[in-house]
C-alpha cells in the first residue's frame, strides 16, 4: 500500500496562476512548484505562455509588448489562450492535479477573466504574484538570465540567422542592447500593471510576493494544497549556494552484503572519513557550511574530522528494511521470495514489512527539503535510499528512476542550484569500496559497468567528473 501523502488531502483541481513583471522569477518559482510537487507524487504541470508566443514571434523587440500595438497584442492574446486551452486540456485527460499558468496576467481584467475560465472547469484559482521594485535584483535578474532568453538567443534550428537579424535589426547577442531592450520591455509592462491588491482582491486566493521574501502576503488560503505552496514559496531565496552530499564510509555491513542495521565503518570507511576534510576544502574552499547526519553510527564516523557545526536529523536515517534488516539480499529472496519480487517490480511503492518504502522516504524528507531551500551551503552525510530521494529533487528524477540510481561509496557530490536546473559535480576520493548496487532481478551485488542501457541507474554516473588526488 502506497503510503499517506498530501496528494490525497485534496481532490480539487488548483490552478497557480502567475502575476508579475518581467524577470521578477515567475518562471523559476512555476518549475519550483512543479518540482517540488512532482516529487511529493502530485501531478503538476507548468504552462509558460512566452513560449506559446514564441511559436507566432520568436525574437520579439521590447515594442513588441507594447499594448498600443495590436497585431502583436493580438498575438499575446491568441498565445494566452492557446496555452490556458492545453491547460485545461491537461486537467481533464492526463488527471492533472496543480497546473501553472506561467504569463503575467497584469491586469486586474486579465486576471476576472481567467478566473471565471478556471472557475467554469472546476478548477480554482490561485494567484502567486512576485513583486519586486528592487533596481539590484531586477538588473541581477536580467543578467542571470535574459541574456540567455531564446528571445534573444538565435535557436540553431531555425538556423535563418539572416531572417531573425533583419527582424530585429539588431546584434542579437550585444549584451548592451539587451540589457536596454529588456528594461523598455518592462516599461511597456509597467503601463498597464496592477499589482494584486488586499482590497480591491480581496475576494481571490493570492500570494504576493515581496522583494523575495521580504514581506509576503497571503489572502484566502483555503486548502491544505494551497497553505503547502505557501509554505514553499515563503522558504524560497535567491542566494548563491552548493549542496554537497556523500554516503557514509563503507561499513562493516556492507563489507558483508547485508542491509539495515547501525555497524560501524571498515579501515577503507574509516580511511574515507579521513580524507573528506580534504576533499570537502578543495571543492568548497574557506566557505562556511553545515553538516547533515542521520543518526546512525556510520554518518557520524564518517563526518567525525570535518570541522564544521553538525546536526543530526532522524529523518535523514536509512530507508527502514524492517523484518529484513541486518539480512543480505540472498537471504530476502530465500526467506521472503514474494516480496524480492514485489520489490524488483516496483521498488518506489514497495514497502518492506514492519519497514518503510521510497515513497515513506520522500515524506519524511520533505522537511528536510524544506530547509534546505531555506539554507545556502550544506554538507548531508547519509545513506544510499535517502540520498536518491534528495537527489532526486533536485534533479528532477521520475520516481520510477530514482531508486534504482547509482550512488557509490566514497564519493562526493557537489550540487549547484542555478535559475534553470543544477550543475552536478561528482568527486571520487579514490579510496577503494564495494558496490552496493543492486540490479533488478539479482540478489547480487556489484554494476555491471559494461551496461549502459539502465538510463536510471546512469543518471549520477553521467554527471560531470572530478577525480580527487589530493594534489591539486
Ligand atoms: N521572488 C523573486 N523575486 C525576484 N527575483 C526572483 C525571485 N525568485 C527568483 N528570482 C530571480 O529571477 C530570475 C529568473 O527570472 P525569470 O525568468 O523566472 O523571470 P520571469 O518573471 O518569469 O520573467 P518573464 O516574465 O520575462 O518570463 C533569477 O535570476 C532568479 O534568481
Amino acid at each position: 500500500m502506497p503510503g499517506y501523502s498530501i496528494s490525497q488531502v485534496d481532490t480539487m483541481k488548483l490552478c497557480v496562476v502567475m502575476v508579475g513583471l518581467p524577470a521578477r522569477g515567475k518562471s523559476l518559482i512555476a518549475r519550483k512548484i512543479v518540482r517540488y510537487l512532482s516529487w511529493l507524487s502530485i501531478t503538476a504541470k507548468s504552462f509558460n505562455v512566452g513560449e506559446y508566443r514564441r511559436g507566432y514571434q520568436s525574437h520579439p523587440t521590447a515594442e513588441f509588448f507594447d499594448d498600443e500595438n495590436l497585431e502583436s497584442l493580438k498575438i499575446r492574446k491568441q498565445a494566452l489562450k492557446l496555452a490556458l486551452d492545453d491547460l485545461i486540456d491537461w486537467f481533464n485527460n492526463s488527471n492533472g492535479m496543480v497546473g501553472v499558468l506561467d504569463g503575467t496576467s497584469m491586469t486586474r481584467e486579465k486576471r476576472e477573466s481567467i478566473y471565471n475560465i478556471l472557475k467554469t472547469n472546476q478548477i480554482q484559482p490561485l494567484f502567486l504574484e512576485s513583486f519586486c521594485n528592487d533596481q539590484e535584483t531586477i538588473m541581477h535578474n536580467i543578467l542571470d538570465v535574459k541574456m540567455t532568453s531564446p528571445d534573444y538567443i538565435n535557436d540553431e534550428s531555425k538556423s535563418d540567422d539572416n531572417k531573425i537579424d533583419s527582424e530585429m535589426k539588431i546584434n542579437i547577442k550585444d549584451p548592451e542592447f539587451i540589457i536596454n531592450d529588456f528594461l523598455k520591455r518592462i516599461s511597456y509592462f509597467e503601463k498597464s500593471y496592477e499589482p494584486l491588491d488586499q482590497q480591491k482582491d480581496s475576494d481571490k486566493s493570492f500570494i504576493k510576493l515581496i522583494n523575495v521574501a521580504q514581506q509576503i502576503i497571503i489572502n484566502r488560503i483555503e486548502t491544505y494544497l494551497q497553505s503547502r505552496i505557501v509554505y514553499f514559496v515563503m522558504n524560497l531565496h535567491i542566494k548563491p549556494r552548493t549542496i554537497w552530499l556523500s554516503r557514509h564510509g563503507e561499513s562493516m555491513y556492507n563489507l558483508e552484503g547485508k542491509i539495515g542495521g547501525d555497524a560501524g565503518l571498515s579501515p577503507r570507511g574509516l580511511k574515507y572519513a579521513e580524507k573528506l576534510p580534504e576533499l570537502v576544502r578543495q571543492s568548497a574552499g574557506y566557505r562556511d557550511l553545515t553538516v547533515w547526519i542521520s543518526t546512525l553510527k556510520r554518518t557520524a564516523e564518517t563526518s567525525q574530522h570535518l570541522p564544521y557545526k553538525k546536526l543530526q536529523w532522524k529523518a535523514l536515517d536509512e530507508l527502514d528494511a524492517g523484518v529484513c534488516d541486518g539480512m543480505t539480499y540472498e537471504e530476502i529472496e530465500n526467506k521472503f521470495p514474494e516480496d524480492f519480487k514485489a520489490r524488483d517490480d516496483n521498488k518506489y511503492e514497495y514497502r518492506y514489512r514492519g519497514g518503510e518504502s521510497y515513497r515513506d522516504v520522500v515524506i519524511r524528507l520533505e522537511p528536510i527539503i524544506m530547509e534546505l531551500e531555506r539554507q545556502e551551503n550544506i554538507l548531508i552525510v547519509t545513506h544510499q535510499a535517502v540520498l536518491r530521494c534528495i537527489y532526486a529533487y533536485f534533479m528532477n528524477v521520475p520516481q520510477e528512476e530514482s531508486p534504482w540510481m547509482s550512488i557509490p561509496l566514497h564519493t562526493l557530490i557537489k550540487l549547484e542550484p542555478k535559475a534553470y536546473g543544477t550543475t552536478v559535480t561528482r568527486i571520487k576520493a579514490n579510496i577503494p569500496a564495494v558496490s552496493t548496487y543492486k540490479e533488478k532481478g539479482t540478489s547480487q551485488l556489484g554494476e555491471d559497468l559494461t551496461d549502459t542501457s539502465n538510463k536510471s541507474k546512469n543518471i549520477i554516473i553521467s554527471a560531470k567528473e572530478e577525480l580527487f588526488n589530493g594534489t591539486r
